[in-house]
């Protein structure tokens, strides 16, 4: 192991994560009455080009006058690659309170993109004074994004949050797919006769996992498109949780609830990471390292993996 202790990411809870266009605030107030723990608010895709100028007012306008309650409140920049996005970041950061959290950058491709927005940032703070520090999240949705994931990671100490944004991301991989997220029709082994699916993303979730958890960053399981489908939902959720995803994006309010029940350790699930630790404090103080729970063998290495979910519950409960 190295010596170097793994950081903790932000201890904030990011179980799901609604987007909404800056181009409609009828919805801001739903918004901010949801369950969502973190709030997204866009300026990028889910806004044409034309409502660009007037979404960064309403954005500018909803940060101070909506109540986000004591949600994570986060606006989504345009790519470095487009004309808008030192406006997104100078008009936003130079007119908005300090209610804002985080600015989101889409299409990262190096650590170098992201470095770019923190000067950009950190000038625009010292020019107006603001006291409150913004995070940044970025989204790995390109092939230059995933090849250079680790660097990202490690960028900026701004950086909180890394989300696979699963539909840019197939369109960079040249994926033949246009499902965003979840199991894809051709993503098959065949086997006497028989169709086993398998998951598309899971590699490109590990990586992101890797390295946020190397570097202390929140991994996030980005979009999953089809919002009629709650169970293919539940699925790719229940994965990401599994490969230690923190939460998942939801594009419709009724993805809210679904992502919150995934990413919120069961009762059942905390109570026996509770006997796991009782069961280990009972062989330690009897000098033993190892003890048998369930007819199972548990060690020291069980003690991390029940504080993980004991953590995560802690971190809920206490939100
Ligand atoms: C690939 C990516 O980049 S994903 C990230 C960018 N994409 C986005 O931000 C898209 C976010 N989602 C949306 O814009 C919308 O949910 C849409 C366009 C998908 C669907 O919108 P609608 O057709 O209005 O959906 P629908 O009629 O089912 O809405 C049901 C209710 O939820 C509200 N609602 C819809 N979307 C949202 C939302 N994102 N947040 C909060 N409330 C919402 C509607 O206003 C409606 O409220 P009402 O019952 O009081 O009338
Ligand atoms: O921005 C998100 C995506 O899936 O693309
Ligand atoms: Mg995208």
């Amino acid at each position: 192991m190295s010596f170097r202790v793994q950081p903790a990411p932000p201890a904030r809870p990011n179980r799901c994560q609604l987007f909404g266009p800056g181009s409609r605030p009828a919805i801001f107030e739903k918004m901010a009455a949801s369950e969502a723990d973190v709030i997204n608010l866009d300026l990028e895709d889910a806004v044409a080009p034309d409502d660009k100028a007037q979404a960064r007012k309403n954005i500018v306008e909803a940060v101070g006058d909506v109540d986000w309650g004591d949600k994570t409140l986060s606006v989504r920049i345009n790519g470095l690659d487009t004309s808008y996005w030192y406006r997104d970041v100078t008009e936003v950061l130079e007119n908005c309170s300090d209610r804002i959290d985080l600015l989101m950058i889409p299409k990262v491709g190096n650590a170098s993109d992201v470095y770019a927005v923190d000067a950009l940032v950190t000038a625009v703070e010292r020019a107006k004074g603001r006291t409150k520090p913004i995070g940044l999240e970025v989204i790995i949705e390109t092939a230059a994004g995933i090849a250079h994931v680790e660097e990202i990671a490690a960028s900026s100490p701004r950086l909180q949050a890394m989300s696979l944004g699963a539909a840019d991301f197939a369109a960079s991989m040249g994926m033949q797919t246009t499902g965003i997220g979840g199991t894809q029709e051709n993503y098959y082994m065949a086997r006497h006769g028989q169709k086993y699916w398998s998951d598309p993303w899971h590699w490109a979730q590990t990586a992101i996992v890797a390295a946020c958890r190397t570097h202390g960053v929140l991994p996030v399981d980005g979009p999953f498109g089809d919002f009629s489908d709650d169970e293919g939902f539940r699925a790719q959720a229940l994965r990401s949780a599994t490969l230690g995803m923190v939460g998942k994006w939801a594009i419709h309010p009724k993805q809210v609830a679904l992502a919150n029940e995934v990413f919120t350790p069961t009762e059942e699930a905390v109570a026996e990471a509770r006997e796991i630790l009782a069961a280990m404090d009972e062989a330690q103080r009897t000098g033993s390292g190892a003890a048998v729970y369930k007819g199972r063998l548990v060690d020291i290495a069980s003690v991390r993996q029940a504080e993980v979910i004991v953590k995560q519950a802690e971190l809920i409960a206490g939100r």
